[in-house]
C-alpha cells in the first residue's frame, strides 16, 4: 500500500520522490496509470520500490519469489536490479491485475525474468517446493491478502535459502494493529507480527515505511 503510516506530508513525500528514488519512465508510467484504477492504493510507493531493489541487490539476489503482483509495479523494481539470468517468480490470481503488468515488463524489456504464475500463491510456493525448490530462493515480496501472511511465511521460510530474506508489507495496517479489533485483517496482522517476533528461526525488524514493512532473514 502505498500511503505511509507516518505523518509524511505531501512536500516530503514530493521531495522524497524527486530526489530519493531513481524511478523509470515505465514505472512511472505504471504508477501513475495504476493510480487511475479503483484499488490503487495497493500499490507500494516508490520509495518502498527503491528499498525492495536496493535490497535484492544487498542480498546478491538471483531468485526472487513475490507475492501480490498486481499492476506489476514492485515486480519492475525487484526484477530490473536482477542478473540477466536472474528471475522473479510473480504471484497473483487476478488475470486482469497482471495483464497490465505484463505490458509494462514488456515494455521496460524483462519479460524474461518474470515467470508470472495465475493460482492462489499457497499452491504456488507449494508446487516450488514439492519441485525441489527448498533453500533456493534469495528473497521473497510477500504483498496479498493478509490472511495469509502465516501460510506464506511459513513457506517462504523453507523456500529461503540462509541468510535469505523476506519483506511483509502493510505489517502496520495504517496503524491498527497497535489497537484493540475485531476486523479480521487486523487480528491476522496482530497475530503474525507477534509470531514473527517470538519465533528464534530468523532474525527480524519491523519498519515504518510505507504502511509498515517486515523484513525476515532466515538465520
Ligand atoms: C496489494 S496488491 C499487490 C501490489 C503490488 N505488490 C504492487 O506494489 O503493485 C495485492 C495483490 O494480491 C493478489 N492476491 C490476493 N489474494 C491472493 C492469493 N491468495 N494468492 C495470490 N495473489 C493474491 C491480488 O489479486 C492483488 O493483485
Amino acid at each position: 500500500m502505498s500511503r505511509s503510516t507516518l505523518n509524511m506530508t505531501d512536500v516530503i513525500e514530493n521531495y522524497i520522490w524527486q530526489v530519493g528514488v531513481r524511478e523509470t519512465a515505465i514505472m512511472q508510467q505504471c504508477r501513475e496509470e495504476t493510480a487511475a484504477m479503483p484499488n490503487a492504493n495497493m500499490q507500494i510507493a516508490p520509495e518502498q520500490g527503491q528499498f525492495l531493489a536496493l535490497l535484492a541487490q544487498l542480498t546478491g539476489a538471483r531468485r526472487i519469489i513475490e507475492v501480490g503482483t498486481f499492476t506489476g509495479y514492485s515486480a519492475l523494481w525487484m526484477a530490473s536490479v536482477l542478473p540477466g539470468d536472474g528471475k522473479l517468480i510473480a504471484c497473483d490470481i487476478s488475470d486482469e491485475y497482471t495483464s497490465k503488468a505484463k505490458q509494462y515488463w514488456q515494455q521496460a524489456g524483462i519479460t524474461n525474468k518474470i515467470d508470472l504464475k495465475i493460482k492462489p500463491a499457497t499452491e504456488s510456493l507449494a508446487e516450488l517446493l514439492a519441485a525441489g525448490g527448498a533453500g533456493q530462493v534469495d528473497m521473497l515480496f510477500i504483498d496479498a491478502d493478509k490472511i495469509g501472511y502465516q501460510d506464506y511465511y511459513e513457506q517462504g521460510l523453507q523456500l529461503l535459502r540462509q541468510g535469505g530474506l523476506m519483506a511483509f508489507d502493510n505489517t502496520l495496517w495504517s496503524g491498527s494493529v497497535a489497537e484493540l479489533s475485531d476486523d479480521p485483517d487486523t487480528l491476522a496482522l496482530q497475530k503474525f507480527n507477534r509470531h514473527v517476533h517470538s519465533d528464534q528461526r530468523v532474525d527480524m525488524g519491523l519498519l515504518p515505511i510505507g504502511d509498515g514493512l517486515t523484513l525476515v532473514r532466515k538465520k
